[in-house]
């Protein structure tokens, strides 16, 4: 079976509903730009090139279907930037939907001719976005082995990883977990550990998920296990992550729990490296200090949702539940993301080729644009 965060023919979109991941496969239509909204702010589907895509292509299935009037170029033109300008408000930290937004936006101003010529070149470009994006992610794990070669020669290596930044972040095989799979497949990988990722979980619902179907030799972790890990495992050469927002300095907004990987990192000699497409590099946004950073209810991380263990120890699915795991009345601070700084980050490599401080610790991105 492949993973599939996304499924898509003309004029139809499904998504994997993420939230019920790993015990239930459940795929769901999405039909409109309301409907990409409101999966993408419950995260229904998460993960930046994905929720991109995901955007993109609802807008792109309105459109088809749509029985307001958009048969001439301004209407149509009109129709589709009211659409993105609400899509782009579903989550703000990744820039990969404002970027794509962008582009999409600055198309559908440039396209002349009639409304259906809008509709057709917006539907063109959208549809492109989920064949570019699975291209980027296998050159991202091909540039990923060959840095990995450059550094560490032949011999294999363990690689440590947060969240999810695989097939189930994007359109496919993934940017981070997208060099996992690549520097297995290369007989380079001696193990792959995943933090757990708190409070969404992404790393022990969804890329234990992806590591156990793919039959990579994985371990999860907690994850205020990493320091001990790296302490104690000196196989571990390598901590790959994704990212929501790379800016123009380097410094890299991913998530939770990235800044404290990349302190660690640095303590313990082991590389930190971050994987993510072009789309992914903010070059307007000067400094991580300039990213906004979404904070999220709650609620998400007070309570734990999934299917009910029986006495016999057998995972029942047709009982999910939602408990509450905190006691209730503290407080609470639930930043989806943070920020680490460019001078703890060995590399960023994306599908264009690796990017790396100069002698003056300074990255240069332009070079990919
Ligand atoms: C392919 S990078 C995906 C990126 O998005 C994740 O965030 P979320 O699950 O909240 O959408 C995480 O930051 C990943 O690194």
């Amino acid at each position: 079976m492949v993973l599939e965060a996304i499924r898509y023919t003309p004029g139809n979109l499904e998504i994997l509903d993420q939230l019920r991941l790993p015990h239930e496969s459940v795929y769901i239509k999405v039909r409109t730009s309301e409907d990409a909204y409101h999966a993408i702010r419950t995260m229904t589907v998460r993960g930046a090139p994905a929720i991109a895509i995901v955007a993109a292509l609802a807008l792109a299935v309105e459109l088809t279907y749509t029985e307001t009037n958009i048969e001439s170029v301004a209407s149509a033109r009109d129709f589709i930037l009211e659409k993105l300008r609400y899509l782009v408000t579903s989550r703000p930290t990744a820039v990969n939907l404002s970027d794509a937004a962008r582009k999409l936006e600055k198309l559908a101003s440039e396209t002349e001719g009639s409304g259906k010529a809008v509709v057709d070149a917006y539907i063109n470009a959208a549809e492109k976005m989920l064949v570019d994006d699975v291209s980027d992610n296998t050159s991202i794990g091909e540039n990923g082995v060959a840095w990995a070669e450059k550094n560490f020669g032949t011999e294999k290596f363990s690689i440590l990883t947060i969240c999810n930044t695989g097939s189930l972040a994007t359109a496919g095989y993934g940017t981070a977990l997208g060099i996992i799979r690549s520097v297995h497949a290369k007989h380079l990988l001696e193990h792959a550990y995943a933090l757990e990722t708190r409070p969404y979980n992404q790393g022990s619902r969804l890329t234990a998920y992806e590591l156990v179907h793919d039959n990579i030799p994985a371990t999860l972790i907690t994850d205020s296990m990493a320091s001990v890990l790296l302490k104690t495992h000196p196989e571990i050469r390598m901590i790959v992550v994704g990212a929501d927002r790379v800016a123009r300095n380097g410094d890299t907004a991913n998530k939770i729990g990235t800044y404290q990987l990349s302190i660690v990192a640095r303590y313990h000699g082991v590389k930190f490296v971050v994987a993510a497409p072009t789309t992914s590099i903010d070059m307007l946004t000067a400094s991580g200090e300039d990213i906004v950073i979404e904070e999220r209810k709650p609620e998400e991380l007070v309570t734990m949702r999934g299917p009910v263990v029986d006495f016999d120890g057998q995972v029942n699915k047709n009982e999910v539940r939602t408990v509450h795991i905190a006691a209730p009345g503290i407080g609470v601070w639930n930043p989806a993301f943070d920020v680490a700084p460019a001078n703890l980050i060995d590399a960023i490599i994306t599908e264009k080729g690796v990017a790396e401080k100069d002698s003056n610790g300074e990255f240069h991105l332009a070079k990919f644009f």
